[in-house]
């Protein structure tokens, strides 16, 4: 793979030569920079879906190897974006081949397991597990941690190690001395061997609770690290001197809360044992293996999108060689004299267009037939009625049209059931342009709101902003819903328009309505455009599900999260909430966002995190006993083998992760905890993660721990739901619980109308919402209902089920502003739920402020229905400020 520092050297040993002078030379010098086969490439870039990455990789290489030093910033920065294309395509194929190991080692660890399922595989490995004699201290193979892995994946295996759990409870509540091996089989039970002892957080509590039951006050957790160290004699000496107690912070302050703690660690092994024994007739191998291939067929549908879009940029980039950037510019499809705009087709361009874009009349693009012209009218057009788009008329022209057909000569037929995805190449006029683009009204297509947009660009760093780009915001009844592509655009700067369609229509025109010049009156910019059909095919796999990846990440993240935070729960004494100690809420708050940001980091790397939370306190050498806490429940549920070593630092840099604090076209927004006090009361609590691209959120996950499941099924009921939505997707709900296999079930707001029947909910806490405001709102409504009191976005989650239809969030203080991550991810889910979401002024959530919604006040959702009505009485009663 080409590394960067590769790709630098290359630079700068291009900038070295003056490059081929002749014709002869250059074509040769770029035959040479495609590689082999350059001679065909056409047939190759038809292949692109299809192509080898290795191929690709090597070819990008290779072009990049022959790039000269003169080229324009446009196109460093496309080959930039094919370095990081390939870099990125090469990162992909080893993930997919480190996750087909992984399913061929389920498969090997299934037969171990079924062999291990014999009476006499199990003797042995309790033996291999519980006698010290047989094991050398740091012998790998005779690791816990595999002897346990083999033994938990056998019924029988599992059977027995809940014995022993029980065995272990029972001298644990009965004893007061623990001599060297009863600490050494609780440690090997706990899937640890004695080196870890002092190095393992969870595992030096377990020996302070040890040593603070011993009478001889730790006497015998020193035999025991004697005898390790006799045992760790062939080990390196590091290890050998890691064999000492040294005093952990966070003793126990008495015997029985030593034993307590101790039990609750028992019990919650042997949970963990019968749960997964429950659910063994499930053949939870056989869904691992089967979530393992659904990965990879994710990766590999990247990879090759990833292959696409890198041909398309080396496509551009040999383009550009043979034109010649500027070249292209000059003969964009200028807006005509302001006297009489003229609409030329693009087939009927001459010679010079062909020779420059021939790409774009190949299979499965099509051509553009209109294009803008100037006009010194309104900045802003509106959509006047529908016309037939090859004849493109005078309103529309006087203010830049570029017309597309509904059924272009050679491309795709877009009938009833096709996906039809267009694509426009724009150059932006000038910096600080905000162009719209209305698009005809009257489309099903829009209509339905099924409008996807992204502008997508060369360099790296345009990137994210390129994904941000907004969906289509719809303006109003009346008009075409109006693209606002996110962010200023850069003179010059040629960029691709994206917009995706679902439903059988499309949109006839693109209105280009951009214009109006700082101090210089409207004046409408040039823009080339092309357009470019896709295929059903590939458009439908294109729209297949949009932010399929992003969904996933993140209801994998948020429920790991949530495992955490229960984890941390479960471990709380009763006498520490008694002395008001926030500690545990501290420690799942940082844990649980330390590990959503590492996933969000594994899967997308160059997205910014807006978290709740930052690791400066944490840091403090006063919190080392908490940041301990954190990082042992950060390994603990983190799973797989890559947190167990998870350091302090790693932790910290994880949750620093989420330090952005600016509005980004395409961020995340965490919540680690929504409703700490709920989290601390044992109450309702959520953990949300939400990715906002263009100032609207577009995918949500909310796991809410203690909200009961019901309409989710689940065979035993219980409490756990995650909600999740993707914009224009639906939203969903599941239990928490990753044992229960079940599909999400797609969930709806109530339909009811009638406020007598309708409930509401609201903070529990009254600092966080007016409860007298929300009372004399719902009197005025007739609902007469109390009101449900929740913490966190649980209540977003109950509102989306149907089973409250209005939240209310009546601001307390005249300057508090709600925070995004307290919003973001449910007021999606109700959305796709079919409800809406506004403040208490009805204007909608604005996330794209950086951390706060400073231009809202409140929050108010409902099922839609009673949404006017609402708000009308906020307004009435005088509870909307600055309305
Ligand atoms: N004065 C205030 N008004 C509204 N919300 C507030 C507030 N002070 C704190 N909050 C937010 O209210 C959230 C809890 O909401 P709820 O009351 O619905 O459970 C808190 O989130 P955390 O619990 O994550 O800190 C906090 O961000
Ligand atoms: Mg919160």
């Amino acid at each position: 793979m080409t590394t960067e520092a590769q790709i630098l050297a290359n630079r700068r040993n291009a900038s070295l030569s003056t490059g081929p002078k002749t014709r002869r030379g250059k074509a040769r010098s770029r035959r040479e920079g495609y590689g082999p086969g350059a001679r065909s490439q056409g047939a190759a870039i038809t292949e692109a879906g299809r192509a080898d990455p290795r191929w690709i990789e090597e070819r990008a290489a290779g072009f990049l190897r022959a790039a000269y030093s003169g080229a324009s910033e446009e196109e460093k920065a496309m080959r930039k974006r094919a370095a990081e294309l390939a870099r990125k395509i090469g990162e992909a194929e080893r993930a997919v081949a480190a996750y087909l190991e992984r399913a061929g080692r389920i498969v090997e660890d299934r037969r171990r397991a079924a062999e291990a399922g014999g009476p006499g595989r199990v003797l042995e490995l309790s033996r291999r597990l519980m006698a010290w004699e047989q094991s050398a201290a740091a012998d790998s193979s005779d690791g816990a941690g595999r002897i346990l892995g083999e033994l938990e994946g056998s019924r029988a295996g599992r059977a027995w190690l809940i014995r022993t759990w029980r065995w272990i409870r029972e001298w644990l509540g009965r004893k007061g001395r623990f001599g060297v091996m009863d600490r050494y089989r609780l440690v090997r039970a706990l899937g640890h061997d004695p080196i870890h002892v002092a190095r393992l957080p969870r595992v030096r509590e377990v020996f302070a609770a040890l040593n603070a039951l011993d009478p001889r006050g730790g006497l015998d957790g020193e035999a025991f690290f004697a005898r390790a160290r006799e045992l760790a004699a062939g080990c390196d000496p590091m290890a050998r001197d890691s064999l000492a107690w040294r005093e952990a912070a966070g003793t126990f302050a008495s015997a029985e809360e030593a034993r307590a703690f101790l039990l609750n660690l028992v019990d919650e092994r042997v949970r963990r044992l019968e749960a997964l024994q429950a659910a063994s007739d499930a053949e939870p191998a056989g869904r691992e293996a089967l979530a393992v291939m659904a990965a990879v067929e994710g990766l590999r549908r990247e990879v090759e999108a990833m292959g696409r879009e890198l041909l398309r940029v080396v496509e551009d980039l040999q383009r550009m060689r043979k034109g010649g950037p500027r070249a292209v510019e000059g003969d964009a499809i200028r807006p005509a004299a302001a006297s009489g705009p003229e609409v030329r087709s693009r087939q009927g361009e001459g010679g010079t267009a062909k020779r420059l874009r021939p790409a774009w009349r190949g299979r499965g693009r099509t051509p553009c037939r209109g294009h803008g012209g100037r006009g010194g009218g309104a900045a802003t057009p509106r959509s006047s009625g529908a016309s037939p788009p090859a004849a493109v008329p005078e309103p529309w022209r006087s203010r830049g049209v570029a017309a597309i057909p509904p059924r272009p000569p050679g491309g795709a037929r877009i009938g009833a059931g096709f996906v039809p995805s267009l694509e426009c190449r724009v150059t932006a006029p000038r910096t600080g342009a905000a162009p719209v683009w209305p698009v005809e009204k009257g489309s099903k297509a829009f209509r339905g709101g099924d409008l996807g947009v992204g502008i997508r660009s060369g360099s790296r760093d345009e990137r994210t902003q390129a994904r941000a780009a907004t969906g289509g915001r719809i303006d109003g009844p009346g008009e075409g819903p109006r693209v606002h592509p996110a962010g200023p655009t850069r003179r010059g700067r040629r960029g691709r328009l994206r917009l995706r369609l679902t439903g059988a229509a499309i949109p006839t025109r693109l209105v280009n309505a951009s214009g109006g010049g700082k101090g210089r009156g409207p004046s409408l910019p040039r823009w080339r455009l092309a357009t470019r059909r896709a295929g059903p095919v590939e458009s439908r796999r294109a729209m297949s599900q949009p932010f399929e990846l992003e969904q996933a990440a993140a209801v994998a993240a948020v429920r790991r999260a949530a495992r955490l935070c229960q984890a941390v729960r479960r471990g709380i004494r009763p006498e520490v909430l008694d002395k008001k100690d926030k500690s545990p809420v501290t420690v799942a708050d940082f844990g649980s966002q330390a590990l959503v940001c590492r996933a969000l980091l594994e899967s997308f790397p160059e997205d910014p995190v807006i978290a709740e939370e930052d690791s400066a306190e944490l840091r403090q050498a006063s919190n080392a006993a908490v940041l301990g806490q954190v990082v042992a429940h950060v390994r603990g549920v983190g799973g797989g083998e890559s947190l167990v070593d998870a350091t302090a630092e790693d932790v910290c840099g994880w949750i620093d992760r989420g330090g952005t604090a600016e509005y980004r076209d395409r961020f995340w927004t965490i919540d680690p905890i929504d409703g700490t006090k709920g989290f601390l009361r044992n109450e309702q609590y959520a953990v949300a993660l939400a990715l906002v691209v263009g100032g609207r959120v577009v995918v949500g996950a909310l796991a809410c721990p203690n909200l009961a499941v019901r309409g989710e099924g689940g065979p035993t009921g219980g409490v756990g739901v995650v909600f999740t939505a993707v914009r224009g997707g639906g939203a969903f709900a599941f239990p928490l619980d990753e044992a229960i296999a079940m599909e999400p079930v797609p969930i709806r707001v109530n339909a009811a109308d009638d406020p007598a029947a309708m409930r509401f909910c609201e903070s529990v806490e009254s600092g966080h919402s007016a409860h007298g405001d929300a009372a004399a709102i719902a009197a005025k409504l007739g609902i007469a209902a109390p009101p449900i009191r929740m913490d966190s976005q649980a209540k977003y989650g109950v509102v989306a089920r149907g089973e409250a239809d209005v939240y209310l969030r009546m601001p307390t203080r005249a300057d508090y502003r709600e925070k995004i991550w307290d919003h973001a991810a449910g007021a999606l889910v109700i959305e796709e739920a079919g409800g809406v979401v506004t403040d208490v002024a009805g204007r909608p959530l604005e996330f794209r402020h950086g951390r706060e919604l400073s231009a809202n006040r409140g929050v108010v959702a409902t099922n839609g229905r009673i949404h006017d009505r609402v708000i009308r009485a906020i307004a009435d009663l005088g509870l909307a400020p600055g309305a």
